[in-house]
């Protein structure tokens, strides 16, 4: 997201270069043609046989002619060798292949935000593709040509549910686009619509709608290969005893459930801010001025409790606009897209940094000792948390990406283990506690959640949600399994500072009992 504002100047100097390369070619074109033209002009004034001078037979051998004639056809051939080979394109060929601009995968990337977004904040589909993101914006309407790439993107992920509903999409807008949109400007044909309409259809067992669409694609494209699963639809519906007569009219109503397998509802109904507190839990909760430290008697911090078990809170203006800015401005060039730690999803051989769509966002990391409003953001921390800084990770500067998020996890490591072994070893200690501060705020969506306490924060810029992951004993605290939801309107800039054991012994000591 930080990166299409610079996409929208990316498009402006394509167009430009796009112009200048126009006006290059056709001059180069020009000169071609002037070219042949002062060679025609040249023929006409020169005798027809035997100008190549090595005339055979009886004509006459001249030797000037021959020269002349030698010397102008070399001369000609390297000038349209030359005019040939001269490479306009090149600026523009290489300004494309930068990596700047976006590639097939990133309209991918987009259309499947697209559905996440649709997904956790239950939009309408329909309502998407005529350009209403929820109650918040009013853009573009799409195109019949637009709705397909998002159903052609669902289809090639085997992801049926979707690639339904947006296929239909498509056929209803190009029912009513006809006329004005061609064939020939689209990126799809009827045939392929009606396949993989057809095919879906099957999938999400509507059987007669699978037939009706098989047949309209008999009907226009005998020869494609999917018209022959007229007969297996057509056995489908004999077998299931279906009382359809075969009609348009009569055809039953399409069913298409959401799938729910690997589906977090909790997560998402958190994300539309229905929170699970009780009015009573609520009434618990307060804020208070922290003044528990010469700096904070000075420059007293504003707490508001989020969470008493586990503790968390949310540091209020922590940060200055200024700082905040700084750090987005040092952090966007080096942004690259964010890797996830020994992702338990694969297989430990390919367990190593990588990337995961469950986490999509880009970040990078911001040394204490590189820059003045780094170290001084660590000390303010130590300042209100009463924690040893020493031993914390650098700071990690996050964009999320057009509908970036990251799935329900712990930011400790949670298993008695080699991890938590080599943790103690090599990295002092698991990660005690999470700073995360928000550097921006998104117009919608994007909230901080965490599933067990049914807890949602919404990022509100210069703050800072803090919060224990590890019990006073150590134990990794479970309830705080917690994710960042898929932002649906504006930016989402975030920073993590991940605080260890070590040093901490002796500012927050072990207790008594286990668990607290
Ligand atoms: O962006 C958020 O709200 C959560 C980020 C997070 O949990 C993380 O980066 O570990
Ligand atoms: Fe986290």
């Amino acid at each position: 997201m930080a990166e299409l504002e610079n996409l929208v100047v990316t498009e402006k100097n394509l167009v430009s270069m796009v112009n200048s390369y126009l006006v290059n070619e056709m001059d180069r074109l020009e000169r071609i043609r002037q070219l042949i033209e002062n060679k025609k002009q040249a023929n006409e004034h020169v005798p027809c046989s035997p100008n190549i001078g090595f005339a055979s037979g009886d004509s006459t051998v001249n030797p000037v002619d021959a020269f002349l004639n030698i010397k102008r056809l070399v001369h000609n051939r390297n000038s349209l060798l030359g005019l040939l080979r001269e490479n306009t394109a090149h600026d523009l060929l290489s300004f494309l292949s930068n990596e700047v601009m976006p590639r097939e995968v990133d309209v991918n990337g987009a259309a499947t935000a697209l559905l996440r977004l649709q997904d956790t904040y239950q939009l309408e589909p329909t309502e998407i593709a005529d350009g209403h993101i929820g109650k918040f914006a009013q853009t573009t309407s799409m195109t019949a040509d637009d709705t397909f790439q998002v159903g052609y993107t669902a289809f090639a992920n085997t992801d049926y549910y979707h690639a339904l509903q947006w296929l239909l999409i498509t056929k209803e807008k190009m029912d009513r686009e006809n006329g004005t949109l061609s064939e020939r400007n689209r990126s799809f044909t009827l045939s392929m619509l009606y396949d993989y309409i057809s095919y879906s259809m099957h999938d999400r067992k509507n059987p007669e709608h699978a037939l009706w669409y098989s047949r309209a694609l008999n009907a226009i494209d005998p020869k494609h290969p999917s018209a022959e699963y007229v007969e297996i639809y057509q056995q489908i519906i004999n077998e299931s005893g279906s009382e359809w007569d075969g009609s348009w009219r009569n055809l039953p109503p399409i069913v298409n459930k959401r799938p729910m397998d690997g589906v977090f509802l909790e997560y998402e109904a958190l994300c539309r801010g229905e929170t699970r507190k009780t009015p009573k839990e609520l009434s618990e909760l307060y804020c208070f001025r922290q003044q528990n430290t010469p700096f904070l008697k000075l420059a007293p911090m504003k707490v508001e409790i989020v969470s008493f078990s586990p503790y968390a809170v949310v540091y209020r203006g922590i940060l200055s606009d200024g700082e905040t800015e700084h750090l987005k401005r040092i952090a966007s060039p080096q942004l690259r897209r964010a890797m996830v730690v020994n992702d338990k999803r694969q297989s430990d051989t390919e367990a190593a940094n990588m990337e995961a769509s469950y986490r999509v966002a880009k970040n990078m990391w911001l040394n204490d000792n590189d820059d003045s409003v780094v170290a001084r953001i660590s000390k303010r921390m130590s300042e209100v948390t009463g924690l040893s800084m020493e031993t914390a990770e650098q700071l990690q500067m996050a964009n999320y990406g057009l509908g970036g998020h990251y799935e329900p996890h712990y930011d400790m490591a949670v298993e008695e283990d080699r991890q938590v072994a080599e943790l103690n070893d090599q990295r002092h200690g698991n990660r005690v506690a999470t700073g995360l501060f928000y550097m921006s705020q998104p117009v919608a969506g994007g909230a901080t959640i965490f599933e067990e306490l049914g807890l949602a924060v919404f990022p509100t810029k210069n703050d800072c949600l803090f919060w224990y992951n590890v019990h006073k004993s150590g134990r990794p605290d479970m309830r705080t399994r917690h994710a960042g939801c898929p932002v649906l309107l504006g930016q989402k800039w975030v920073a993590n500072k991940w605080i260890h054991e070590r040093g901490q012994e002796f500012r927050r000591p072990c207790d008594l009992s286990a668990d607290v």
